[in-house]
């Protein structure tokens, strides 16, 4: 088993942009790191990187503390499934889990037996005997997650390893992938955009956004008290509502000031008060999820109100859309780095960082290719649009009915105007 350490990893393909941007993260031996983020966040070039299948532009990477940039990726001890694991056609569900201990010069004899108690532990016994072709989705990715793991690697690397399957065989996968790798104790780093997957199968997630790591935590630190508004924004359904609002602050007291005449106003002996009463005439955005607002709050000093638009029903509740006059933040947006070019300066100690951690392969960069996103953001971008209120039961209202709702102060997240929390984020 092995701990995997990235020290600010960056990766350009065409030299003009940056898939992964100095990118740090440390995996303790025997964790379930999740990679989570949109499509095209560079999940994949991370865990490639890892797998040695891509080169690092810059940065370091360790396994076990030991320097492994250049380390071949047969020799790192890995193993990697992929979307589709690939098998062997005409190799036998047997045949294709045994091949790596053949390769290894294992004994048939006990390879065949590790492959059974592989097939065991993943549900494919029935199968062992049978080509790859007779076999479902969802055995077959069975099938290649047993050949990843027969010859038991020290990290076990999966790139959405479920996203071919239907709904029921997912979750059912998905549950046996976290016991599995839990028995083994198998380090293991796990990509997907799914927050339910990351949620339920992490010990720790890493949100990534645009090649960087956003926030990093376990399922209920990063769900809970989120290091940004995209991570907030990111976890949970339906998404939370981003308020934009500005700071009043007058006599020791804060109120957040909404649009169409609302405010939310600060309990004194609210830890964030004290933040915010330097931050006067501020503006912020304010994270509510839909479960922190309760109907009928009209009797609540901290409420906001509007005019219901729609109901929507959803089984085991309602889920209401409010026109409030309260401008809203996009989560995908807010905060997002700009892209620039790089300045000179910037372009040079980059190069040089990558001169140092590619000085033992030998292999030269281009110098005058690169460009990168620089850590500037845009302001945030907002977008008139609903409040979204989760209700737990059926209400007499209709739509067109003016409504109120109390909004749980203890559950509201304060982030500046670039999308950062006001407030410390325990880790
Ligand atoms: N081989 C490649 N050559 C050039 N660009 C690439 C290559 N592989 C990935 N990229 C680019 O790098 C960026 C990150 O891609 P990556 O596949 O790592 O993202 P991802 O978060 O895994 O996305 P997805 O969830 O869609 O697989 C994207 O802009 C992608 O187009």
């Amino acid at each position: 088993m092995s701990s995997i350490r990235l020290d600010s990893i960056s990766k350009s393909y065409d030299g003009e942009h940056f898939a992964v941007n100095k990118f740090s993260l440390s995996v303790a031996d025997g964790e379930f790191m999740v990679l989570l983020g949109p499509s095209g966040c560079g999940k994949s070039t991370v865990l490639r990187m890892m797998a040695g299948l891509e080169e690092i532009t810059a940065g370091e990477l360790y396994f076990n503390e030991v320097f492994a940039n250049y380390i071949g990726a047969r020799d790192r001890g890995v193993a990697m499934v992929f979307q589709s694991g690939a098998l062997y056609p005409n190799r036998t569900v047997r045949g294709n889990i045994t091949f790596p201990l053949q390769m290894a010069g294992e004994k048939p004899e006990e390879a065949n037996e590790k492959a059974h108690q592989l097939a065991g532990v993943l549900g494919i016994q029935q199968t062992l005997d049978r080509l790859p072709q007779t076999l479902s989705g969802g055995q077959r990715q069975r099938v290649a997650i047993g050949r990843a793991i027969v010859r038991q690697p020290s990290a076990f690397l999966m790139d959405e390893p479920l996203s071919n399957l239907d709904a029921a065989m997912r979750t059912e996968l998905r549950q046996e992938i976290g016991a599995m790798t839990r028995d083994l104790g198998i380090t293991t780093v796990y990509v997907t955009h799914d927050q339910v997957e990351a949620l339920t199968l992490a010990d720790r997630i890493a949100v990534m956004r645009d090649g960087r790591l956003e926030d990093v935590g376990t399922p209920a630190e990063v769900f809970d008290d989120p290091a940004t508004a995209f991570v907030a924004g990111f976890l949970g359904t339906p998404r939370i509502n981003l308020l934009s609002s500005s700071v009043r602050a007058e006599g020791g007291r804060v109120s957040l000031v909404l649009g169409g005449g609302q405010a939310l106003h600060l309990d004194p002996d609210d830890r964030r008060t004290t933040l915010l009463l330097r931050r006067g005439g501020e503006e912020i955005v304010i994270g509510v999820r839909s479960d922190a607002l309760t109907l009928d709050g009209e009797a609540q000093p901290n409420r906001v109100s509007g005019r219901l638009r729609t109901l929507e029903y959803h089984g085991h509740q309602w889920i209401a859309y409010v026109e409030t006059g309260i401008e809203m933040v996009n989560p995908d947006l807010v905060g997002r780095l700009k892209p620039e070019r790089i300045s000179t300066h910037s372009r040079r100690s980059f190069w040089r960082r990558a001169a140092r951690a590619t000085k033992r392969s030998g292999i030269l960069h281009r110098r005058d290719q690169t460009r990168a996103a620089l850590p500037e953001t845009s302001a945030p971008t907002h977008r008139r649009a609903d409040l979204v209120v989760e209700l737990h039961s059926s209400t007499p209202h209709v739509p067109g009915d003016q409504v109120s709702f109390a909004v749980d102060m203890t559950r509201v997240y304060l982030f500046d105007r670039h999308g950062h929390r006001i407030d410390r984020v325990a880790r």
